[in-house]
């Protein structure tokens, strides 16, 4: 049976050469497109670190296939099959990018099966390397990760995001969770702009845990791997079993912070990553596709 070490490999040397790109772009002026929203931000760079990403795998792994976020906003399906799939976020933290605020990181998650074999977020700027293969532990730059496994929540940091939903209801549920959290009370509450590194320093137990509603499978399919290889738990905002579709995540040093997050967050509508966009209602008014 495979161990898909030959991929990993090849995913952390891409990562490292495409993050070229990105520095080389970071201090510059920059042009801006909008997604969904007036805060979800994309850039040339972020679709051509993307397209560096997958041209680079497709020569070595023709028949392997890719959910990238760039190529989901220009039309691709967001299918997740059981073959050999790149799940790729370019740049993750594309309004720190924008803004320079020094946290920018590559995250490409691979899974076979339906099951990820390996994570890898590279926060550029940093130059930190976290990876994690399956079922061999988890690393930041070569050294070995372990979560806090605090179990007390009231004694956590807890990461998450604001995210680039604009719309009152998320807006109202995402700032209630905050206070929520703030009223149990617990140590802290940080939100770094980037989902997959606020969720690799719940891995390094420099945080106890992360929730987020809203992000997209891209963002944590590598990280979530990450902290699970460090002893950490990741699960669903509604305490079901993790879904890296679903757009709800908590990851946490242990089960018990895990299930104190979940009985005080909300969560507001999302349309699943895989839905068909062109069939579905939902959000504070029912919006489509949002
Ligand atoms: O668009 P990029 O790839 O920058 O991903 C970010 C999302 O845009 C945010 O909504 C979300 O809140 C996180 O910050 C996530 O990292
Ligand atoms: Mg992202
Ligand atoms: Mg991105």
């Amino acid at each position: 049976m495979s161990d898909w070490t030959d991929c990993l490999d090849f995913g952390v040397s891409i990562a490292k050469q495409a993050s070229e790109t990105v520095l080389a772009a970071f201090l510059l002026q920059k042009e801006v497109q909008l997604k969904s929203s007036p805060a979800d931000l994309v850039t040339e760079t972020d679709q051509r670190v993307e397209r560096i990403l997958i041209s680079a795998i497709r020569a070595r792994f023709p028949l392997h296939r890719f959910i990238g976020e760039e190529s989901v906003a220009a039309g691709e399906p967001c299918v997740l099959t059981d073959e050999p799939t790149w799940i790729i976020d370019p740049i993750d933290g594309t309004v720190n990018f924008v803004h320079r605020f020094p946290f920018v990181a590559i995250s490409i998650a691979f899974t076979v099966n339906k099951q990820t074999e390996f994570g890898i977020v590279y926060s550029c700027v940093e130059d930190k390397l976290f990876h994690a293969q399956r079922g061999r532990g988890a690393f930041l730059n070569g050294e070995k990760l372990q979560a806090s496994g605090q179990e007390d929540v009231s004694k956590c940091v807890v990461v998450t995001e604001i995210g680039a939903e604009r719309d009152d209801l998320a807006l109202s549920t995402m700032t209630s969770n905050i206070l929520r959290l703030l009223q149990l009370p617990v140590h802290g509450v940080r939100a770094l702009g980037t989902a997959a590194v606020d969720m690799c320093h719940v891995a390094t137990g420099g945080a106890d845990a992360y929730y987020h509603i809203g992000m997209h499978c891209w963002d944590i399919a590598a990280s979530a791997i990450i902290v699970q290889e460090a002893g950490g738990v990741v699960m669903d905002t509604d305490g079901s079993d993790f879904d890296m579709m679903s757009r709800r995540v908590i990851a946490a040093s242990s089960t018990s912070v895990a299930n104190s997050i979940a009985q005080v967050v909300q969560a507001f509508p999302c349309r699943r990553d895989d839905e068909d966009p062109t069939r579905c209602v939902c959000g504070a008014a029912g919006v489509k596709g949002v």
